[in-house]
C-alpha cells in the first residue's frame, strides 16, 4: 500500500496567455475562493503567466510549460532573462521547490486545446495512476462522453511543464476551445471535473481507502509534422477524415494529411494508433501536426492517506 498525502494543492491558471476557460474559472477563484475550498485542504488559485493573459498571448518571450527544466531554475536570476524563464523561478520558490519535499503536493494546470479531445487528464508519470483512477470514474460519471487520460512520461518528448513543481502533476486540457475565446460548454466542463477532483481529494484526506484496480491509458508514443516542400512551407492540411477525430483509432493507410493539391497521404506506421491534439493551433509552431498515442491498461494498487 503506497501512502501519500494529499494537503497544498494548487490551481493553476494562464500557464497559456489565451486559454480563457482556466484564466476566467482561477480570476473568478481568487476573488472568491468558496467553490474551490475543502476541509483539510489548502487550495491556491494562481495565474501562472499574467503577462501573456494581460496579451492574450500564449507566452511573452518562451513557452512557460517548457521552462521548467532544471537549467533554467538553476540559473542565476538577471535581467536579462526572458521573462517566462524568471516567472519559473519565481513559481518554483512559491510552489516547489521541484522535486523537493516542500513542495505542493498537486497541482492542476488548466488548459484549453482547439482540438476535439474533450475533458482530457494529463499525468506526466505512471506513478500517480492510482489517484488517476479515481478521477477518471469521477469523471465519466458526471460527462457523457468518456474522459480520457494522457501519459505524457516518453524519453524524448516529455517537456518540463509548470506543474512539474508539484509532487502529482496533473494536466486538464479541455476542448475545442479556439484560442483567446471562452465557450460556456468547455468553461463548464472544466468546473465541474476540477469540482470532482477537489471532492475526491478530501475524501481521501479523510483517510477513505481505495482499493487496486486498473485503468486505460493513452500513452504518448510519436509526434507527426506536417508535411512540407524543401523550404520547410507547408503543403497539406489534416484530412478531414482525421479532423476533430481525437483519441480514435488511425490504422496504416487511413487517410492523415490533404496535400493542397488534392491527394492523401495515408498513416504508414505499424498497428493502430490513437492521435490526439489534431491540428492544435499552438503546435504548428512547433512542427507538430498531431501526436500519435498507443492504448494501455496500467493496474493501479491500493492507496490510502499517509
Ligand atoms: C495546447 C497546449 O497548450 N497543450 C499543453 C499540454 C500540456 O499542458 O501538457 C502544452 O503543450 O503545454
Ligand atoms: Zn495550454
Amino acid at each position: 500500500m503506497e501512502n501519500i498525502s494529499l494537503l497544498r494543492v494548487a490551481i493553476f491558471g494562464g500557464t497559456h496567455g489565451n486559454e480563457m476557460s482556466g484564466i476566467t474559472l482561477v480570476n473568478l477563484w481568487i476573488k472568491n475562493g468558496k467553490e474551490i475550498q475543502r476541509k483539510g485542504v489548502e487550495t491556491k488559485p494562481f495565474i501562472t503567466n499574467p503577462r501573456a493573459v494581460e496579451k492574450c498571448t500564449r507566452y511573452v518571450d518562451t513557452d512557460l510549460n517548457r521552462a521548467f527544466t532544471t537549467e533554467n531554475l538553476s540559473a542565476p536570476s538577471g535581467d536579462d532573462l526572458p521573462y517566462e524563464v524568471k516567472r519559473a523561478q519565481q513559481i518554483n520558490e512559491i510552489f516547489g521547490p521541484k522535486g523537493s519535499p516542500d513542495a505542493y503536493d498537486v497541482i492542476f494546470d488548466l488548459h484549453n486545446t482547439t482540438s476535439n479531445m474533450g475533458c482530457t487528464l494529463i499525468l506526466e508519470s505512471c506513478m500517480f495512476v492510482q489517484l488517476l483512477r479515481r478521477l477518471y470514474v469521477m469523471q465519466k460519471a458526471i460527462a457523457p462522453d468518456s474522459c480520457p487520460v494522457l501519459l505524457t512520461e516518453h524519453p524524448l518528448l516529455k517537456y518540463s511543464t509548470s506543474r512539474s513543481v508539484a509532487k502529482h502533476p496533473i494536466g486538464l486540457e479541455v476542448g475545442p476551445q479556439p484560442q483567446g475565446v471562452l465557450r460556456s460548454n468547455i468553461f463548464e466542463s472544466m468546473r465541474v471535473v476540477l469540482k470532482h477532483a477537489l471532492d475526491f481529494i478530501e475524501l481521501f484526506n479523510e483517510g477513505l481507502e481505495f482499493p487496486p484496480c486498473s485503468v486505460d491509458v493513452f500513452r504518448v508514443w510519436d509526434k507527426m509534422d506536417y508535411p512540407r516542400d524543401t523550404n520547410g512551407n507547408i503543403i497539406a492540411m489534416v484530412h478531414p477524415n482525421l479532423q476533430d477525430c481525437d483519441w480514435e483509432p488511425l490504422n496504416p493507410g487511413d487517410p492523415m494529411f490533404q496535400m493542397f493539391d488534392g491527394t492523401t497521404v495515408r498513416y504508414e506506421g505499424v498497428g493502430t494508433v490513437y492521435p490526439t491534439f489534431i491540428n492544435e493551433a499552438a503546435y504548428y509552431e512547433k512542427q507538430q501536426a498531431f501526436v500519435t498515442t498507443r492504448r494501455e491498461t496500467l493496474v493501479a494498487g491500493a492507496i490510502k492517506k499517509a
